[in-house]
């Protein structure tokens, strides 16, 4: 397989801590940088089995393999495949780099040739003392220089991951009415249009029985569609914890019907949540899809230590409700904490409040992507700050 040894290619590492959203953001960045600005990126990924879930044709024994331009190299301990310095180094969430690389960029270094821009990718958070931390240097013992690239939602911040064409594909899609084709190559069948269609992608939470018992008493016809994972743990009492819980198979309570599907590849989970009514879903890489999916949506965040993940979920909602109506923002508000205290008995009014006004909210979410992208995605800004740096 081809790999990229020019001397202005970009290597990004990245280290799967668990779940899918270190690889889901790193994958979407890596194959923008190819498309949108030519350029050729190294992927090296150490745990490929992880990654196959969400790039099904990856081959998880290959060291090395080329995808969407993108050369996706095995990260193995002790390096197997030669590390050659390009342009741009980017670990990804603070992910230690193999010894083997910062050998050799210290050595070049020490020998006063130029060293790759060495940039770490952080998280994603709308708390405020992210402006005053992107592009921080962090110098390190050897005299190399790193600097923190924080992702965010303000003009002094390293923006947001969305591909420069993604927001209008979608739009056809939407205007095209694509979602009950889709829904068929999905093998769902009894959506019909007036149905209510919600996606879950979530973690363990007593929320998700609360919200099922109420759907299922609701009035109108509810079809929840459940990439499988994390979420069927919580999901007993509604699904057949026996049974092989596979793609495919279904299950009705009154006006509840829960569907299960396969994972599939970025673009296939990007038209589920463009293809439903509300959507569910969680960590980093989801959220940011459903803010471009442009439908009201609950974010499950992922839970830190003291609770922090709330301070985090706090600062977004500020943003994103803004210019929203207070009463409209205050119910979203609290389906939201609701949802990610597990607070099993007012969620099902909650939910009502936020049903009631999903006009306004959708409209709302329409408007939300190109507020949100404040003139330039986080690709954009990432190439404009390696030729500034
Ligand atoms: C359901 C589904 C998801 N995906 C992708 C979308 C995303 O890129 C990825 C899921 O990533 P996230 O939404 O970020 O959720 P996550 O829970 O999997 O990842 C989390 O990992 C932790 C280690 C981090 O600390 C969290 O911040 C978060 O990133 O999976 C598919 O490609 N196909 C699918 O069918």
């Amino acid at each position: 397989m081809q790999s990229q040894t020019q001397a202005n290619h970009w290597d990004i590492f990245c280290a799967v801590v668990d779940n899918y959203g270190d690889i889901g953001v790193t994958w979407r960045l890596a194959k923008q940088l190819a498309k949108e600005y030519g350029l050729a990126v190294n992927l090296w990924v150490d745990d490929l089995a992880s990654f196959g879930h969400i790039l099904p044709k990856l081959d998880p024994k290959c060291a090395s393999q080329n995808f969407e331009g993108v050369c996706i190299k095995h990260w193995d301990t002790p390096l197997t495949q030669e590390y050659q310095p390009g342009d741009v180094l980017i670990e990804a969430f603070a992910c230690e780099l193999p010894p083997e690389v910062l050998d050799q960029i210290t050595a070049l270094h020490r020998s006063g040739n130029q060293v790759p821009v060495w940039l770490n990718l952080e998280y994603l958070s709308a708390e405020d003392w992210v402006e005053g931390c992107h592009g921080l240097p962090s110098l390190q013992r050897s005299g190399l220089k790193k600097q923190f690239y924080f992702p965010g939602f303000t003009p002094k911040t390293g923006g947001l991951i969305c591909e420069a064409d993604l927001l209008q594909r979608r739009q056809a899609w939407q205007d095209n009415n694509e979602r009950q084709a889709f829904f068929e190559t999905l093998g769902l069948s009894g959506i019909q249009t007036d149905h209510t269609v919600i996606s879950l992608f979530s973690y363990e939470s007593d929320s998700l029985e609360a919200l099922c018992r109420h759907w299922q008493q609701g009035d109108n016809q509810i079809h929840l569609l459940v990439p499988i994972g994390r979420s069927l743990n919580s999901l007993g009492a509604f699904v057949d914890p026996q049974g092989p819980l596979t793609p495919g198979s279904r299950y009705s309570h009154g006006k509840l019907t829960i569907h299960l599907l396969p994972m599939t590849d970025q673009q296939g989970y990007d038209r589920l949540l463009w293809s439903s009514d509300f959507n569910i879903v969680r960590g980093e890489d989801s959220f940011l899809r459903a803010q471009w999916a442009a439908k009201p949506f609950i974010w499950h965040i992922y839970p830190q230590e003291e609770d922090y993940h709330l301070i985090k979920l706090e600062a977004f909602m500020a943003f994103y409700c803004h210019n929203l109506a207070p009463e409209i923002a205050s119910a979203w508000k609290k389906l939201n904490i609701g949802f990610n205290q597990g607070a099993q008995e007012t969620l099902p009014s909650l939910w009502q409040q936020v049903d009631n006004a999903h006009s306004a909210l959708t409209q709302h979410a329409q408007n939300w992507p190109n507020e949100a992208l404040n003139d330039a995605d986080l690709a954009t800004r990432l190439v404009q700050f390696v030729k500034n740096s």
